[in-house]
């Protein structure tokens, strides 16, 4: 427990903060891999609890890759992935559903509102949130977006709701698709006209070696991502999630940063102190 002049000076390192980014959109994208350590997940709520408190507009985005392979896995369906992406075929897409829009989706809705927050769940199915096609036949139903409507979650936002997206898709033709987390995030982010988007992750940030990390860089200009890559500095999972920052950032999110969702109150020591974490895009 930290003492009284210790809790006035954290306070009076978060006021700024706290005046720049009330009544602004904030989206958080929380990562399957952050989501595993149930006593985390829990600080996790509570700190987008306290943000909307404070009068954030939290807006979370979730994935859920590891709860979807475990499923599959118990109906004896292997999971096969191409460039970060899951083929998603007729039966994947029903467990993709199942686990993202409900169980996962009410689970997080659940956690907050008994944090003291008001959630309302929606997957992008909802109020025709998320429209797409498919992204490339090898992939199945796998989507790639066509257009977000973000009128539900401006309404949800303003009647005080915590709006808890799972990123399913559909199409005019009665489809549902399987959208990646981050880039739905991204998109969501760059149409509500965010302030800032988190990208949690289970990594301090990006990593100059990803097996050092204190190798952390705290800044990347978004120029530099290409060569980054070729050199093979940024591969693997890593590389669809800085080119939805980079996304995000295209679309006029000002404030880009991914964080390590495996350290505690991650969220609050980003969003409210001089000293924020992880990986900043610029
Ligand atoms: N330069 C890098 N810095 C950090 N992580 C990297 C880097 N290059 C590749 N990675 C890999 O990317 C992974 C993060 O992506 P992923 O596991 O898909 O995240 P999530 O489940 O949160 O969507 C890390 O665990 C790491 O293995
Ligand atoms: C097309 C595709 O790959 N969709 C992802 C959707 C979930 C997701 O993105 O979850 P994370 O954020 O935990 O990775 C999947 O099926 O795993």
């Amino acid at each position: 427990m930290v003492n009284l002049e210790e809790r006035a000076k954290i306070l009076s390192e978060a006021l700024p903060y706290i005046l720049k980014y009330k009544d602004k959109i904030m989206v958080i994208k929380y990562g399957g891999n952050a989501m595993v350590d149930e006593n985390l997940k829990r600080l996790v709520m509570e700190d987008v609890v306290m943000l909307s408190s404070l009068g954030m507009k939290v807006v979370l985005v979730h994935g859920g890759g590891p709860e979807i392979s475990a499923m599959l896995k118990k109906i004896n369906k292997q999971s096969e992935f191409v460039n970060g992406l899951r083929v998603t075929d007729g039966e994947t897409m029903d467990v993709v559903t199942q686990v993202l829009a409900g169980k996962l989706n009410k689970s997080l809705v659940n956690q907050l509102n008994l944090a003291g927050g008001k959630a309302i769940g929606l997957s992008g199915v909802d109020a025709g949130m998320i429209e797409a096609l498919p992204k490339d036949p090898k992939l199945g139903y796998v989507g790639t977006i066509t257009e977000i409507n973000t009128e539900v979650i401006l309404d949800a936002l303003t009647l005080g709701y915590i709006p808890v997206i799972s990123t399913i898709g559909f199409d005019q033709n009665g489809n549902l698709y399987n959208i990646n987390a981050d880039t739905a995030a991204a998109r969501i982010a760059g149409a509500l006209d965010a302030e800032k988007f988190i990208a949690m992750t289970d990594i301090k940030g990006v990593l100059k070696d990803k097996d050092d990390p204190t190798t952390l860089m705290q800044t990347i200009n978004v120029s530099e991502i290409k060569q980054l890559a070729k050199q093979g500095i940024i591969d693997g999972g890593m590389l669809p999630k800085v080119a939805c920052c980079e996304e995000a950032i295209r679309r006029g999110v000002n404030n880009v940063v991914i964080i390590d969702g495996r350290v505690p109150h991650s969220i609050l020591i980003e969003v409210l102190t001089d000293e924020g974490v992880g990986t900043q895009f610029k």
